[in-house]
């Protein structure tokens, strides 16, 4: 669906994109990943012509970006950022009303939408006549999070967009948005200097140093196959908790019967059932409770000596 060819990109005589080419299929959530200025927002903006690369080429969908009104291409493509991108001067309504009133929308299916994202995003109605400043850096993250999803574009970019946030704020949300099912069709491009979140987030990541590519892959081709001793330090320090969130629990035991969830958030799980008290075989929203932590963790060590 997305295809960057060959991507150069310098300012002055730096290279901050060097020679990059990748693919992203439809529905796939692809992490740019890496230190700062490693090219990761230069990169996501070539993608809908706020940069223009200096040579190299980017497909969506088979047509060459640069054969788009840059307007027209950007109402097609979602774009979130870290500091969420609100007109300060305009209501929360007004500010996520702009794509759909440049689309020439209806007052009413404008409200319907909103009202359906307000409520997906767990946003108060009545936000709706604040202005940005009134609102929480959570919040504001959602209504730039709603207006990116109004018109409903298949492409969504996003830079940092948890970066403005708290350390407590940034997991529970970034939970939230990996669950939205509007989220779950759509094909995202997300910049993140996070590793847990890149981790959390991504079905495969691009590990980014100094404008090039050190490997592209899934989780956990990138934590079991490194290509480069480069690839496996970047991992070195939170090897432990990335190893827990990318594998399955499925793969640990075979006739596990949630095929999609993690060790980690199973163990998650099994730690707030654990707190909270519930009596585990009435939690109809664990499908299987038959492994504890214990269990969890040998079978994971089991699989870890292969
Ligand atoms: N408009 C610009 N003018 C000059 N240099 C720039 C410009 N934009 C980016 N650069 C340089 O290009 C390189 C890559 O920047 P870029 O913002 O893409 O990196 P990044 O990985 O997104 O970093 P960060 O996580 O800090 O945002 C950096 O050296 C940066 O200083």
């Amino acid at each position: 669906m997305i295809k960057a060819e060959n991507l150069i990109r310098k300012f002055g005589s730096s290279i901050a994109v060097n020679d990059i080419s990748f693919e992203v299929k439809e529905g796939e959530n692809l992490i740019l990943l890496g230190t700062s200025g490693c090219g990761k927002t230069t990169t996501l903006r070539m993608i809908n012509r706020l940069i223009e690369p200096d040579s190299g080429t980017v497909f969506i969908d088979g047509i060459d970006v640069r054969t788009r009104q840059p307007e027209e291409l950007r109402r097609g493509i979602g774009y979130v950022l870290q500091s969420h991108g609100l007109f300060p001067h305009y209501t929360v309504a007004e500010n996520i009303a702009i794509v759909p009133q440049l689309l020439k929308w209806n007052k009413a299916d404008t409200r319907k939408r909103a009202e359906e994202l307000f409520h997906k995003l767990n946003l108060d109605p009545a936000l709706a006549g604040q202005y940005p400043a009134a609102l929480s850096g959570g919040q504001q993250q959602r209504v730039g999070l709603a207006r990116s999803l109004m018109v409903n574009p298949p492409v969504l970019l996003m830079d940092e967009p948890f970066g403005a946030l708290d350390n407590l704020t940034r997991i529970s949300i970034r939970k939230e948005f990996k669950a939205l099912d509007e989220l779950v069709k759509k094909t995202v491009i997300m910049v993140t200097h996070d590793v847990q979140e890149a981790f959390e987030m991504g079905d495969r990541i691009c590990l980014m140093d100094k404008g090039e590519i050190k490997q592209i892959g899934t989780p956990e081709e990138l934590l079991f196959h490194p290509a480069s001793d480069f690839v496996a330090d970047f991992f070195k320090e939170q090897r432990l908790q990335l190893e827990l969130k990318s594998v399955l629990v499925a793969e640990l035991l075979p006739g596990y019967s949630d095929r999609n969830i993690t060790v980690w958030e199973r163990m998650e799980q099994l730690l707030h059932e654990g707190h909270s008290g519930e009596n585990r075989l009435n939690n109809e929203s664990v499908p299987d409770n038959s492994v504890d932590i214990e269990g969890l963790m040998s079978a994971f060590s089991a699989y870890k000596k292969g």
